[in-house]
């Protein structure tokens, strides 16, 4: 490369050389010419002196001087074709000269391209020099720390080995606290899966106290008779008070306020000579209660009865009395009832519910489904169903088998929480046929028939039972010459008395085990005669006023009442199904008396006929399988 320059250098010079020589000679060649010239025009000059003293050899002269001056123009032309071949040549040499130096400036660029790249080569090869040595410098760095490093962790490596030792020395020790705890746990899955035997045992056991408690809660209630009478005497209202007549009570007494059963009337009655003669009107009841008795007072003594519905049996519970005693408010309670004013029929819903919910866990399933009627003048309106399309429908009661009574075409509920009651009972208020007497302004003149059947399945002992609530609120007991009606009034009055005084031969030709019990003589006894027999509870509330005025009307209720309160009603039954069962507890209560349940009649007699199924014969003989256990026997 250097010597290509060197080379082109030397050129370069040489060309300039030639160059400046040939221009030298030019210059030479001007300065003889300019000299030349000089001597010429000063021979001109002299020759012009001379003209006029030559004027004659003029002629000559003018001759030599025209070839001088031929001659000079020759010589002028001769430099003038010189010059233009100097100026030829000095334009050819620029153009060479051009040439060679738009050469030489190529040559010199693509030189300094050439230097350039060498540069920018020259520049990487430095910059990787010097990546090439931050690296070593890095690499010398890092093995400056892991040299560092490694010395750090000989260091820990030996304090570790220290630990290690350490550790190994508390794993021993852990090892030996595992062996222990594994062994406690063993010992405490033991416990556990012996608690579990006995919560199993125990269920199975809350299971056979629940039928025995069934069972115990019948023969109570069998105890207390199957059909009882409540007296309830109301408070005197607000609403009475406007003249004196309305507000004098009757003397009313409460013989044993402790024991809560009899009620006696002091009245004088005029004599035939006009003399006044006390008389004592003494009546005994299941319960009595006092005006100042409030509606949980009332519900405390009923709840069994309504548990009995949940155990499945069949109870009716009435209200009766003459218009304006008080039995709508026992029964629902006043318009906008609170917590403490609510009725018996709120109430026992919302216990039956509660209680439904504790059997839960003792492996019973409840469905509820409510149903509420009035039977008006001898028909029966459906109280939860339109109204207005009420009016002009017909109800057939119909009796089916097993006991079971349906109404045609009638809406029916099923209760799945206590809103769902209270939306039932509200309907029920607002399609009520109301009407309005002489004795009562917010008259019911209907019966109204409230009946919750529940119907329950217990997953576990295969039990089920099927109990029907009735809750009836009468309608007023008057009598025809005290109630003032006339008209249509008149001819509700009849209907309500007929199918009370239906209701009071049912209950007695039941009580004289009749062969003909008149249930069809009213829709309201033919409605409850799977809930009036034998196999059903009854409960009877006479309601009577406290008034002086509704004296007369106060002492027929009670003597009906006592009549009702005279008759024994055969034995209740559960319904088919728990019927079976009887064997099963009477085997279990002999076993826990301590004896072979095979002593048992009962169990005998059940399995000869089959009463027993096999998952109840399997029940039986765990059970006396773990008796043995734990007696011994
Ligand atoms: N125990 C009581 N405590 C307070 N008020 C009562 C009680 N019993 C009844 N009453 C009031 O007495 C009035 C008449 O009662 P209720 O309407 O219940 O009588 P009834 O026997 O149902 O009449 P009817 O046969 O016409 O339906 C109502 O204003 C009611 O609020």
């Amino acid at each position: 490369m250097f010597l290509a320059i060197a080379n082109t250098v030397g050129t370069l010079t040489r060309v300039k050389g030639e160059k400046r020589g040939q221009r030298e000679d030019a210059e030479d060649l001007c300065q003889i010419l300019t000299g030349f010239e000089q001597h010429l025009n000063g021979l001109i000059e002299a020759k012009q002196n001379k003209s006029t003293e030559l004027e004659s050899a003029n002629k000559s002269i003018d001759d030599k001087i025209l070839d001088q001056d031929n001659e000079e123009r020759a010589c002028l032309e001769r430099i003038q074709a010189m010059k233009q071949d100097i100026e030829d040549s000095a334009r050819r040499n620029e153009e060479e000269i051009k040439t060679r130096k738009s050469q030489h400036l190529q040559a010199m660029e693509q030189l300094k391209a050439k230097e350039f790249q060498l540069k920018q080569e020259i520049e990487s090869t430095q910059a990787n020099i010097s990546t090439t040595s931050k690296l070593l410098e890095d690499q010398l760095q890092e093995n400056l720390n892991l040299r560092a490093t490694i010395s750090t962790q000989s260091a820990k490596r030996l304090v570790l080995e220290g630990e290690n030792i350490a550790l190994k020395q508390k794993n021993e020790n852990t090892e030996g606290t595992l062996a222990d705890r594994n062994r406690r746990i063993k010992h405490l899955e033991g416990m556990i899966a012996d608690l579990k035997a006995l919560i199993s045992g125990l269920e199975e056991r809350i299971r056979t106290e629940e039928t025995i408690r069934r069972r115990l809660h019948n023969t109570i209630q069998e105890l207390k008779g199957n059909i009882r009478v409540f007296c309830r005497v109301r408070p005197v209202t607000s609403n009475e008070g406007a003249s004196k007549a309305e507000t004098t009570t009757a003397a009313i007494t409460f013989p044993d306020p402790e024991g809560g059963k009899q009620i006696e009337f002091a009245h004088s009655k005029e004599s035939a000579r006009g003399a006044q003669i006390a008389k004592s009107y003494p009546f005994t009841f299941d319960r009595v209660f006092q005006p100042s008795s409030t509606q949980q007072d009332v519900f405390d003594e009923i709840s069994q009865l309504v548990q009995s519905a949940l155990d499945g049996y069949n109870v009716c519970i009435f209200a009766y009395g003459q218009t304006g005693s008080g039995k709508t408010h026992t029964m629902e309670g006043p318009l906008n009832a609170t917590q403490e004013s609510m009725g018996m029929i709120p109430r026992s819903v919302l216990q039956i519910y509660e209680n439904a919910k504790q059997l839960e866990s003792k492996g019973w399933k409840y469905t509820m489904e409510g149903q509420y009627v009035e039977i008006y003048n001898e028909s029966i309106n459906d109280l939860l169903g339109n109204y207005s399309i009420e009016q002009n429908k017909k109800h057939e009661i119909r009796h089916g088998p097993g006991g079971k009574t349906s109404i045609t075409d009638i809406t029916t509920v099923v209760l799945t929480s206590p809103e769902k009651v209270a939306a039932l009972l509200r309907k029920a208020a607002h399609n009520r046929s109301v009407g309005s007497t002489q004795m009562n302004e917010r008259s019911s003149r209907s019966h109204c028939v409230f009946t919750l059947r529940l119907t329950g399945t217990n997953s576990v002992t295969e039990e089920t039972s099927e109990g029907v609530l009735n809750l009836i609120d009468l309608a007023g007991s008057e009598r025809l010459s005290q109630s003032g009606a006339t008209g249509d009034r008149l001819r509700e009055t009849q209907a309500i008395n007929k199918s009370l005084s239906c209701l009071g031969d049912v209950i007695y030709a039941i009580a004289n085990k009749d062969a003909h019990i008149p249930y069809r003589n009213s829709k309201l006894t033919y409605l409850l005669q799977n809930s009036l027999g034998g196999n059903s509870k009854t409960l009877m509330f006479v309601n009577i006023s406290p008034l002086l005025s509704n004296f007369g009307e106060t002492l027929c209720s009670l003597r009906f009442a006592t009549k009702v309160n005279s008759c024994t009603i055969g034995t209740a039954m559960i319904k088919r199904g728990v019927k079976s069962i009887a064997p099963l507890l009477a085997a279990i209560v002999l076993i826990e008396a301590g004896m072979a349940p095979e002593r048992s009649l009962d169990y005998v007699r059940a399995k000869r006929c089959g009463a027993l199924n096999a998952k109840q014969m399997k029940y039986v003989l765990e059970y006396r399988c773990k008796c043995w256990k734990r007696t011994g026997l």
